[in-house]
């Protein structure tokens, strides 16, 4: 059985007549949320899709906003910034930025399932300043340090 953490939403004007974000299966991790507006995402153009929700997220929380990936996969669309992140302290609407890489055209309806939203715990850092770090094997090393793409020998 999964964990669950009450979490307030309010719909707003137009997020009337909507379903809430819902996991479609008792497994997901994910819970699919709807746009609350018809819009037609050109090529390579991005979008910040209305939902029609805000919400009080419990401190200690997080709410990620992820691709779907048959969207990503079929049509190129995806979320910029994924994942978007949703603050604990955040009462404004929730808005999907949608990106279209793909090579058509996409059309969204009010109501059309474009992202999914992932309940995350938080931690915040506390910053111990210090003047040297501990030494170890990576050091430095980034970006490609382990080599590239080929499989490690
Ligand atoms: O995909 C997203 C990402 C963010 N937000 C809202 C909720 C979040 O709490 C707030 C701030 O997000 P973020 O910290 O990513 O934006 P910022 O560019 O750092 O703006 P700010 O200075 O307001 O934090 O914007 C969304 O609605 N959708
Ligand atoms: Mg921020």
């Amino acid at each position: 059985m999964t964990d669950t953490v009450g979490v307030k939403i309010k719909r707003l004007p137009h997020g009337h007549g909507l379903d809430l974000p819902a996991y479609a299966t008792d497994g997901a991790a994910g819970m699919d949320v709807l746009s609350a507006e018809s819009v037609t995402l050109k090529r390579g153009q991005r979008h910040a899709v209305a939902t029609g929700l805000s919400m009080a997220i419990p401190q200690g929380y997080e709410i990620q906003v992820r691709p779907r990936s048959g969207l990503a996969l079929k049509h190129g669309i995806t979320v910029p910034n994924t994942p978007g992140t949703i603050d604990s302290d955040y009462r404004g609407e929730l808005k999907i930025i949608l990106i279209n890489h793909g090579d058509d055209d996409f059309a969204i309806e009010r109501g059309d399932r474009v992202a999914q939203l992932v309940l995350a715990p938080v931690t915040q850092a506390a910053w111990e300043e210090v003047d040297d770090l501990d030494a170890t094997t990576r050091g430095e090393g980034g970006f490609g340090s382990t080599g590239g793409h080929a499989k490690l020998t």
